[in-house]
């Protein structure tokens, strides 16, 4: 059985962000993950974390105006210097919580745009450049337009081909099953297929975005498949609870 990580953005939203670190140990997490940690100082993160020994797993590079609607700048033409900046700043993040992997938001922008197409590649490889020198893993994403309509990096074969290009062995692809069966189905073969380029997992339910084991697919199956490619990281619990972080926690005990 993989090992899960509970995501804090989604999961016990029943306290405030930083209390989220005991309850998930509490309730036996070994590892969290989280979309941003910037509306607090890293260092008050990471003695959360650090109290209530959890591994960091993962989070996103700062994505803009999230309120006016921005999902990441990589992707934005004239957002350059914003990037570049978000970089840093995630970087900074990084280095005091202890995280090896961090995500980098694509944007809203058209996918097939010539000139979002460039700005992406130039921004991604600068952010290959930097978490590299940090050593630290970066991550790319697909997500599915009906729930985030417009959003650049839509298609997982493009996400392999941007990763491809790159050549660099820290440049991998975050494998959210919630969104690839939304995007193009067929988890299991694209699991196997894209194996060597998965550095990060995350899972929930389809089509309601609630539990594991609760949806369209037969998760039990997917762990198994997720075991038989051989990965090592977390399994990123991005799931909102349906009746409750504590109430939803059954399907992992009846594993
Ligand atoms: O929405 C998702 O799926 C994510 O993993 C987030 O990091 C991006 O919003
Ligand atoms: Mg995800």
């Amino acid at each position: 059985m993989p090992k899960f990580a509970a995501n804090l953005t989604m999961m016990f939203n029943e306290v405030p962000f930083l209390d989220r670190f005991a309850a998930a140990a509490e309730c036996g997490f070994r590892a969290v993950e989280y979309l941003f940690p910037y509306d607090q100082p890293a260092e008050v993160v990471a003695e959360r974390l650090q109290r209530a020994g959890l591994a960091q797993a993962l989070f996103n590079m700062p994505p803009g105006d999230w309120t006016a609607g921005e999902r990441g700048m990589a992707a934005l033409p004239g957002r350059e210097a914003d990037f570049a900046q978000a970089l840093d700043m995630a970087i900074d993040y990084a280095k005091v919580i202890g995280t090896p992997l961090l995500h980098m938001m694509a944007g809203v922008a058209p996918a097939a745009d010539q000139t979002a197409i460039k700005t992406y590649r130039d921004n991604l490889k600068r952010a290959v450049d930097r978490t590299g020198e940090a050593g630290i893993g970066l991550v790319i994403e697909p997500i599915n337009g009906r729930d985030m309509p417009g959003y650049f990096l839509n298609d997982f074969e493009r996400a392999i081909d941007f990763i491809s290009d790159m050549d660099a062995s820290h440049l991998k692809l975050q494998f959210d099953v919630y969104h690839r069966q939304i995007l193009h189905g067929d988890v299991i073969m694209a699991l196997r297929q894209m194996a060597p380029l998965i550095g990060h997992i995350q899972i929930a339910s389809v089509p309601d975005r609630h539990e594991p084991t609760t949806g369209e697919l037969d998760d039990r199956r997917i762990f198994a498949a997720i075991d038989a490619i051989g990965y090592q990281g977390y399994v990123g619990c991005e799931y909102r609870p349906a009746d409750g972080t504590l109430e939803g926690l059954g399907w992992m005990a009846r594993l």
